[in-house]
């Protein structure tokens, strides 16, 4: 496997901050007629250059949304984002989307390929729309990182659901980005292609010193990670380091309980 070391394309003018992510306070609420939702309330947490990292919580903890706003997708009310040492609070909407294009790679839960282009030209995706010109041997490279080299040509619906979502991950790399987000990447999949999923961002953690952050509900997947962090009531509610399904699962129970 090819390397694709996490901003690569930045070169080595700029130092690379050691925190790939770096999240201060954040909150956000939502307001649905006169009732407010706090879906955050003041999260801080760091993410380590080259980690993997869970968050997992009770439905309605602000999984979803911390990853949102960490990626940059939705804006917090108060808070910062820092990726990869650039703060996203002052940035405009279009230099917000020209930085996530550059910098974010994302994984969905419903792999999100477009069904008329073939796998490699799902995987360019991202270089087009950054503008970037997608050089033939970037986008093999990624295909080739998740085990699909032979089925370049091939289009989603002659894919099986695990070969889909290893596409969404060559194309999340694709970019080099400083962090993949993956927000169920296993939901979808049967326990055998959840196993394969996973065992590649492992493999993208260990050997690319790549950086990932993944909501998931499934104490099984999360204990591919390095690290579990609880949410609750959108406050961190502890970790759990070095985990297994069954200290996942145990601490998940005790918070769903409390
Ligand atoms: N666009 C929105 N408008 C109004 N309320 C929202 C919106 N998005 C999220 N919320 C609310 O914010 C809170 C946190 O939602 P979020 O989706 O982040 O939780 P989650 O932990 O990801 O949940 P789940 O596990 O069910 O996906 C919930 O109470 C939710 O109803």
């Amino acid at each position: 496997m090819t390397g694709f070391p996490a901003g690569a394309h930045r070169g080595g003018m700029t130092a690379i901050p050691d925190t790939a992510l770096r999240l201060r306070d954040l909150r956000k609420e939502y307001r649905m007629g006169k009732q407010t939702v706090t879906a955050l309330d003041g999260v801080t947490l760091d993410l380590p250059r080259g980690s993997f990292t869970a968050v997992m919580g009770p439905s309605g903890s602000g999984k979803s949304t911390l990853l949102h706003c960490a990626a940059g997708l939705d804006r917090p009310d108060s808070g910062t984002v820092e990726l990869a040492g650039t703060p996203l609070g002052g940035l405009s909407e279009r230099a917000l989307t020209k930085l996530r294009r550059g910098r974010a790679g994302f994984v969905f839960q419903a792999f999100n390929l477009l069904p008329s282009l073939t796998a490699a030209q799902n995987v360019s995706l991202p270089l087009r729309l950054a503008r970037r010109r997608p050089a033939l041997a970037q986008v093999a490279r990624a295909l080739a990182a998740v085990g699909l080299a032979e089925r370049a040509r091939h289009r989603p619906a002659e894919l099986s659901g695990g070969q889909q979502q290893r596409v969404a991950v060559a194309r999340a790399l694709v970019t080099s980005p400083d962090v993949l987000f993956a927000d169920e990447p296993t939901g979808a999949l049967d326990t055998k292609s959840s196993h394969q999923v996973m065992g590649l961002l492992r493999q993208l953690v260990d050997e690319h010193g790549q950086t990932v952050v993944m909501v998931t509900h499934d104490p099984v997947v999360a204990a591919w990670a390095d690290r579990v962090v609880f949410l609750r009531d959108g406050r961190l509610a502890g970790q759990l380091d070095r985990p297994t399904p069954e200290t996942v699962a145990n601490r998940l129970a005790h918070l769903e309980d409390a």
